[in-house]
């Protein structure tokens, strides 16, 4: 199996280079260069099955032979031991025929956790085997980081670097990633939000000098290895409801656009999901842009989602390039337009093959928040305001017999002042981080400048 870029200028990758690289060496993302298929008996086949397992049928499709199939099983069996749930994704029905998919029992309590403890894994055993160092950056509006920083502490093929927006993430987010203190680690507080956080990391990637001299590597959702592991879940919360004999919709809360993409190869891969949803908060690009059909930028607003404040959604680029016919022109027309003025304008059937599979609905503050509140008073379950924002746009959705799965992609205790303020209620961090609050922190304060933070990576990195 071969990894194309979306930008169609950089060399077609095998999984474990794809891995490696984060982003195309011509600013694209990697996708597949075929969808391996699904037949409705490997669908049926998953029933009962441990999480794990599914995992490794699933991403093994895609390695395709370059990781022997018993390590892999056992890199996959070891990154899902550490999720303190035994499904490890479990399913919870919240009213008659809406469900949330609880994707929050990993260490740092986000969905971010289900791939991040994948990538990990898979990424030391390439750099063992090659020999080689790695240096790790990523973008974080606060669960990213949590995640990425727990899952590659203490790696001795890698040192990571992880850009978050100053003051802009919620205290347990920052401080599940500054009170880390391992060598290998190193937190940057970027003075800008986090649209700013991920332009300075995809700048650097595009910076081929510095790129190859620190042996550059990504973690965010532009990184294939993050998107494969996203899709397992889709199939075990399909088949809990029936797949393959019956059709499942997906309402996922919505940023960077990682999640539902991996949605939508799901179904691309032959499950049988109905509509995709997406969820967006007041920062709701992606639904104007279903709207209109133009991608405009507009100014980030801070939320009680703040994962979720972002305008430049990385993903939706490889959506573009499935819709536009895996069109690298077309794909390279629009980014270079989106850089320029801010937007482009989606091409007619593009925007017609995006509607076919995805509806959109935003979610404001007020609505979150009493989202919040009338979910605990009717379900008595209490929601983060990330999922609140997902369950909001869910019911909003035109009646159907078809069963909806909201993706409950962050725990409430992440965001325990807005939920507090919403519900009246203030959870609880589980015991393994009950004292969070008073860890020692570490962390360096950067201006919104490229230069600024490779030069505080290249002196501290171990790969140069
Ligand atoms: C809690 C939470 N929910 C939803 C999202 C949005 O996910 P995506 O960026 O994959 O669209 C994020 C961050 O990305 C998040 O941290
Ligand atoms: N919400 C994210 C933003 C980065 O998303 P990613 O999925 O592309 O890594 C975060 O929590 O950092």
């Amino acid at each position: 199996m071969q990894f194309v870029s979306t930008r169609g200028q950089a060399p077609a990758l095998g999984f474990s280079d794809a891995v490696l690289a984060g982003l195309a060496a011509d600013g694209g993302l990697y996708v597949p260069q075929s969808w391996p298929q699904l037949s409705a008996a490997d669908i049926a086949s998953y029933a009962g099955k441990p999480y794990a397992d599914v995992a490794f049928d699933i991403i093994n499709r895609f390695v395709d032979g370059e990781i022997a199939p018993a390590k892999l099983e056992a890199i996959i069996d070891e990154a899902y031991a550490s999720f303190r749930h035994p499904s490890v994704t479990p399913l919870v029905e919240l009213e008659p025929n809406h469900f949330v998919l609880e994707l929050f029992h990993g260490p740092t309590l986000a969905f971010k956790d289900v791939a991040m403890q994948f990538l990990s894994r898979i990424m030391d055993h390439i750099l063992a085997e090659r020999g080689l160092r790695a240096t790790i950056v990523g973008a974080t509006s606060g669960d990213t980081g949590s995640a990425a920083i727990e899952a590659f502490r203490g790696r001795d093929t890698t040192d990571i670097f992880i850009l978050h927006p100053l003051g802009r993430t919620s205290p347990v987010q920052r401080l599940q990633m500054t009170t880390v203190l391992d060598a290998n680690v190193h937190n940057i507080a970027v003075e800008g939000t986090f649209d700013d956080c991920q332009n300075v990391v995809k700048a650097m990637f595009n910076n081929h000098k510095f790129r190859d001299s620190v042996r550059l590597s990504g973690v965010n959702s532009i990184n294939w290895g993050r998107i494969v592991a996203q899709i397992v879940y889709y199939v075990t919360a399909a088949v809990s409801l029936g797949s393959p004999h019956r059709k499942v919709s997906f309402t996922v809360p919505t940023g960077n656009f990682g999640d539902i993409f991996a949605g939508y190869c799901a179904k691309a891969m032959g499950l049988p999901i109905e509509r995709l949803i997406i969820a967006t908060n007041a920062n709701d690009i992606l639904r104007r842009t279903m709207d209109t059909g133009r991608y405009e930028m507009e100014g980030v607003s801070p939320t009680i989602s703040p994962s979720m404040d972002i305008q430049i959604s990385s993903n939706f680029e490889r959506l573009l390039f499935e819709a536009a016919g895996r069109d690298a022109t077309a794909v390279v027309r629009m980014m270079d337009s989106l850089k320029q003025s801010g937007g482009f304008a989606l091409p007619e059937t593009a925007l017609a093959n995006i509607r076919r599979d995805f509806a959109a609905g935003t979610t404001g503050e007020a609505e979150t928040r009493a989202t919040i509140a009338a979910t605990l008073k009717n379900s008595d379950y209490l929601l983060d305001p990330h999922t609140a924002v997902g369950v909001h746009v869910a019911r909003a959705q035109p009646w159907s017999a078809t069963p909806m799965v909201t993706l409950a992609t962050a725990h409430p205790a992440k965001f325990p002042s807005a939920v507090k303020d919403a519900s009246g209620i203030e959870p609880a961090l589980p015991a393994w981080l009950g004292d969070l609050y008073g860890r020692e922190e570490r962390l360096t304060v950067l201006a919104n400048d490229q230069s600024l933070v490779e030069d505080f990576i290249a002196a501290r990195t171990r790969a140069a």
